[in-house]
């Protein structure tokens, strides 16, 4: 997410770190004998229905396979049923995977045995549920200090991280409430704080905010991205609804029927769907608000390459307009002092027509070496996610 530095890699490849979580092969069948079907190609061809009526089974994962790099915020979206909160259980074996590998940090998930997983889900891989089940009887501050509590963390030590924790989701003043006197928004951001409190290493969310009224639900969205800012934490974040995805992701998974069928940047799925699912899917995104400018960009002309207002490259393609319309000129598109290229108003036309960019289409221009940054943008390279 936003926590990329400068000289962030272009939209589609993934940050430079090591992986988190690495999955390969991910198999999980309901059923009958759930493991012949990923065993025989002939079952594991079927589709979900003619599986069910061969087999009674259901494989509401088939064959998955990604990373999460460390620091980013990783979407798994899909329409319901399609196997988001199955796959993300697996990670750690809350539900048994029937077939495949899941490491975490390096470590085999599958060959944990109960204490390591007990380890696993309580210090690195902590889910952040939907009905957060909080304790009615406990105030705020028990209530978070709970996951510490059973970890055995001295109580003086925890009900301090607890305030802590507490102030950071903005409830302090709160602290002594229980659950019942509490708005939905509020007891939601007591069960995030709960999960930080035992500091894991990657959240997992499970549709944290679906049941939230639209603006409670965007509060805690930007309370998310808020904290991913400042403390750079590994998420898993499942939703089926789109906008959230795109706010949320630095990438995103889109499921169908068990199957990721694409994996990439917001700005690689709604650009670049691999198929008309996806298509479909994505076609009313605003592409403007979610398209950078690396999409529109053409060599500048030694000319265009001095003056002109400057972006930076993570600079959504709106925000491009609006400077294109008001200087009149093609805008520059500047990293580190750099001179990349430069977006027109055709090219930024073209890219809310969705009818593609005639020429140069992201290609660093020639005509960009080194020239210098004279404009007043250009600072960082953040995607604005509030403007999706
Ligand atoms: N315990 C189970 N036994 C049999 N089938 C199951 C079981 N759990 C899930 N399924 C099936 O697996 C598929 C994927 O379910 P899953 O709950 O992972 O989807 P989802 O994308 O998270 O859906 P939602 O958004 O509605 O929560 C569905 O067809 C579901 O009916």
């Amino acid at each position: 997410m936003s926590t990329a530095p400068a000289s962030a890699p272009a939209a589609g490849t993934a940050p430079d770190t090591a992986p988190v979580f690495s999955v390969d092969g991910l198999w999980k069948v309901f059923g009958p004998k759930a493991h012949r079907v990923p065993a025989d190609p002939e079952l594991a061809a079927l589709s979900p229905a003619e599986l069910r009526a061969r087999t009674g089974c259901t494989a509401a994962v088939r064959d998955v396979g990604f990373e999460v790099r460390k620091g980013e915020v990783f979407v798994v979206m899909g329409l319901s049923g399609s196997g988001k909160s199955t796959l993300v259980r697996c990670l750690t074996r809350l539900i048994e995977p029937t077939a495949g590998t899941i490491a975490i940090d390096g470590e085999d998930v599958r060959a944990m045995d109960r204490a390591r997983l007990r380890d696993l889900r309580r210090h690195r891989a902590a889910m952040v549920f939907q009905h957060f089940g909080l304790l009615p009887h406990r105030t705020v501050l028990d209530n978070v200090a709970y996951g510490l509590e059973i970890q055995r963390v001295g109580r003086a030590e925890r009900r301090a991280r607890a305030a802590e924790v507490v102030a950071k989701v903005g409830l302090a003043g709160l602290e002594r409430r229980r659950p019942g006197q509490l708005s939905g928004g509020q007891r939601q951001r007591v069960g995030l704080a709960r999960a930080l409190a035992v500091d894991p290493e990657v959240l997992l969310f499970d549709e944290p905010f679906s049941a939230l009224d639209p603006l409670i639900r965007r509060d805690m969205q930007e309370e998310v991205v808020r904290l991913h800012r400042e403390e750079g934490r590994t998420m898993v974040f499942i939703t089926h609804d789109l906008q959230e995805a795109l706010k949320l992701g630095d990438r995103i998974a889109l499921m169908r029927d068990g199957r990721v069928v694409q994996l990439g940047t917001p700005e690689e799925i709604v650009g670049s769907p691999v198929d008309d699912y996806v298509r479909s899917f994505v076609q009313d995104v605003p592409r403007e608000q979610v398209m950078t400018v690396r999409t529109a960009m053409r060599p500048a002309t030694a000319e265009e390459a001095g003056h002109g207002p400057a972006l930076r490259p993570g600079a959504t393609v709106a925000e491009a307009i609006e400077a294109v319309a008001r200087a009149g000129v093609p805008a520059r598109v500047v990293d580190a002092g750099r001179c990349l290229g430069v977006v027109d108003a055709d090219a930024l036309l073209g890219v809310v027509a969705g009818t593609g960019v005639p020429s140069a289409a992201g290609a660093p221009g020639p005509g960009g070496a080194d020239a210098p940054e004279g404009g007043p943008a250009g600072a960082g390279t953040e995607r604005p996610r509030e403007a999706v």
